[in-house]
């Protein structure tokens, strides 16, 4: 692509800044024209050199670009179009990250913009909000949901999902209501299910906070969301409103069924209820690699002494294995921490299990 390649971005947050970094550590010299609300976080990214200059008015500084990113709050993000519609260049990707997708491809219909827009949504982030939270490898083997219109063509969908494809994340082509029944199951429920949990512990904890003092561990793990910025999600909740709904009273029946089972004292429900939640949670994959590509992960215990990882990495070298990704992780599933090494083939796989257990290594693999 040629060297004035220009992009634009609404929002610099922890979503349009990790993008806008990525873009920079893979396409150096293409331009990349910023705005957003918040007058420091576009200083900071100046100064970061993440993007080469501030947009004052995004209607008329966003004219020449390729490719527009929005990536404010999902509702903000809507409120641009208008201001988009009249200035765009014809050959233009207009596109967002939102975590809802319905309601902003409803505008573009209505606006008549559908031949410029492709809806996606990277399915990666954290609790932490803004700019300095942002990093150039968030969406890296990330999934990233693209949601074209009817009416774009194929050719603008192509090289959309090509581009996002070489900044490294999992591109996933899905029709716009679909993506928001998914969404609504597997992100936006759980977040506020997980916000609902610490309303529970906190309504119930004393004047001096002992039971935030006591809930270490997993309370903690399955309510880290909880944490996220309340103005993102305020704004999920109400743009997939009627998704959320529809699965809160499922959950709702769902609970009434276990006050039941209680009242009841049904052993045989309840053993039942946890053993299917257990066994489905168990076969949820760790990364998004997993399904699209079949991956051959070997599991380590390492010591925690300097050098340990490079001697590993070394004993597989010499044997000619090569490695595609490795890292050390930490989840309940290996309390120690372990090093996770992925290799291209199972005969690799194989092949570095025998030599490592042939030094003592612990190795583990996942059934
Ligand atoms: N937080 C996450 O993990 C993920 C968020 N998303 C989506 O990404 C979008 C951004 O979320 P984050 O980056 O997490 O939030 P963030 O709070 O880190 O960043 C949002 C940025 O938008 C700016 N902003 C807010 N209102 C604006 C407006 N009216 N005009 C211009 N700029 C405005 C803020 O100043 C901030 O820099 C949302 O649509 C969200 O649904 C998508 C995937 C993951
Ligand atoms: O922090 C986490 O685990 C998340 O789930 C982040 C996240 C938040 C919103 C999205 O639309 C997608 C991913």
């Amino acid at each position: 692509m040629d060297k004035n390649f220009t992009i634009g971005f609404v929002g610099l947050g922890l979503i349009g800044g990790s993008i806008a970094k990525t873009i920079k550590r893979v396409f150096p010299n293409y331009k990349i024209i910023g705005f957003d609300e918040d007058s420091g976080t576009l200083k900071e990214a100046l100064k970061e050199r993440i993007i080469d200059v501030i947009a004052d008015d995004c209607g008329k500084d966003f004219a020449d670009c390729s490719y527009i990113f929005l990536c404010a709050p999902v509702q903000h993000n809507i409120k641009y179009l208008q201001i988009l519609k009249g200035s765009i260049a014809k050959d233009c990707i207009l596109t967002d990250v939102g975590s809802v997708k319905g309601e902003i491809h409803r505008k573009i219909e209505e606006l008549g913009m559908e031949e410029y827009f492709i809806g996606g949504h990277p399915m990666v982030g954290s609790e932490k909000a803004g700019f300095s939270f942002s990093s150039d490898r968030l969406i890296e083997n990330a999934y990233y949901f693209i949601t074209p219109t009817k009416k774009v063509s194929e050719e603008k969908v192509k090289e959309f999902t090509g581009f996002i494809e070489e900044l490294g994340a999992l591109t996933i082509l899905l029709d716009y209501e679909q993506h928001d029944a998914f969404t609504a199951a597997i992100s936006h429920v759980p977040h506020i299910i997980a916000s609902e949990l610490v309303h529970l512990v906190k309504d119930m904890d004393t004047d001096q906070g002992i039971l935030k003092q006591l809930a270490a561990g997993g309370f903690k793990d399955i309510t880290r969301i909880a944490s996220s910025s309340p103005i993102v999600w305020e704004q999920i909740s109400l743009s997939n409103r009627d998704n959320i709904k529809k699965l809160l009273c499922q959950a709702k029946d769902s609970l009434e069924r276990v006050i039941q089972a209680l009242d009841n004292q049904d052993h045989e429900y309840l053993n039942h209820y946890f053993k299917e939640a257990g066994e489905y949670r168990d076969s949820v994959p760790d990364s998004a690699v997993g399904l699209m590509e079949k991956s051959y992960e070997i599991f380590v215990d390492i010591p925690d002494e300097p050098g340990t990882l490079s001697t590993t990495t070394t004993l597989l070298a010499l044997n000619n294995i090569s490695i595609k990704n490795i890292g050390i992780i930490h989840n309940r599933e290996f309390e120690e921490g372990v090093l996770k090494i992925m290799l291209y083939d199972d005969a690799s796989a194989k092949r570095a299990k025998e030599i490592l257990r042939d030094k003592n290594y612990v190795v583990y693999e996942r059934k």
